[in-house]
């Protein structure tokens, strides 16, 4: 992966594509992803680990294009649901999941672990912090040429929030407090969450291995 050149990201999900494509673009890369390849089969996501299902995207999206693929499995980790939905972020809502449902389920099963949330934290508008939770993003490159992995991961801590607030970012970034910066992460532009972010952090981390 050079500046410059293009960037194929094995993903189907469109809040993905716009965060990469903002990061890769301001190093000049342009980013193609699944959207761009309509016909290759889905990969089926059974790892137990974000790391090996991000591999598993990686390498038979590159098998099949028979060049570098980069893929992102991620997800939320809720603490008072045990790490829930962690690995299962994406589905978590069961056959035909949307951002929508996932977080509707998100703050039913909080419900009922909370006990009210009497003790809740509260933001200073008085919205109620359901549970700490953290954001995981693990990142794989793998090159068909030489059959080499290259992996990255990035966090970031927060709380979830009673309902959500802002517009911005997709997936449960709507009830997502992010305490570092005091804002919820869909309150956030681009640069500030890829500033803050799991996605932004696994990146850097991943570019500084690939020397890009
Ligand atoms: O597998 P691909 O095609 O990349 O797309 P996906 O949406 O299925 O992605 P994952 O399998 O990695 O599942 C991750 C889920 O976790 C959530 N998620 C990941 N990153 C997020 C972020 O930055 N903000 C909010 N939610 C996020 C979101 O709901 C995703 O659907
Ligand atoms: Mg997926």
């Amino acid at each position: 992966m050079r500046r410059g050149e293009t960037v194929v990201v094995a993903t189907k999900n469109a809040g993905k594509v716009r965060e990469f494509a903002h990061a890769f673009g301001k190093l000049g890369m342009e980013v193609v992803s699944m959207f761009d390849y309509p016909d290759l089969p889905d990969v089926v996501e059974d790892g137990v680990t974000f790391a090996e299902n991000a591999r598993k995207k990686a390498r038979e999206v590159a098998e099949a294009l028979g060049m570098p693929v980069l893929a992102d499995d991620s997800g939320l980790e809720v603490a008072a649901l045990g790490g829930d939905p962690g690995v299962y972020s994406a589905r978590y809502s069961g056959e035909g999941a949307t951002d929508a449902r996932n977080n509707e389920k998100l703050l039913r099963e909080l419900a009922r672990v909370s006990n009210g949330g009497e003790s809740a934290e509260r933001l200073s508008d008085g919205t109620k912090l359901l549970s700490e939770a953290r954001f995981v993003c693990t990142l794989a490159l793998y090159d068909p040429a030489t059959g080499t992995f290259t992996e990255s991961e990035g966090y970031v801590s927060g709380s979830i929030m009673e309902s959500p607030r802002g517009e911005s970012g997709f997936g449960y970034d709507p009830l997502f407090w992010v305490n570092s910066e005091s804002k919820g992460m869909a309150e956030m532009t681009k640069e500030e969450k890829q500033a803050i972010g799991h996605r932004g952090r696994a990146l850097a981390d991943l570019l500084q291995k690939l020397e890009v």
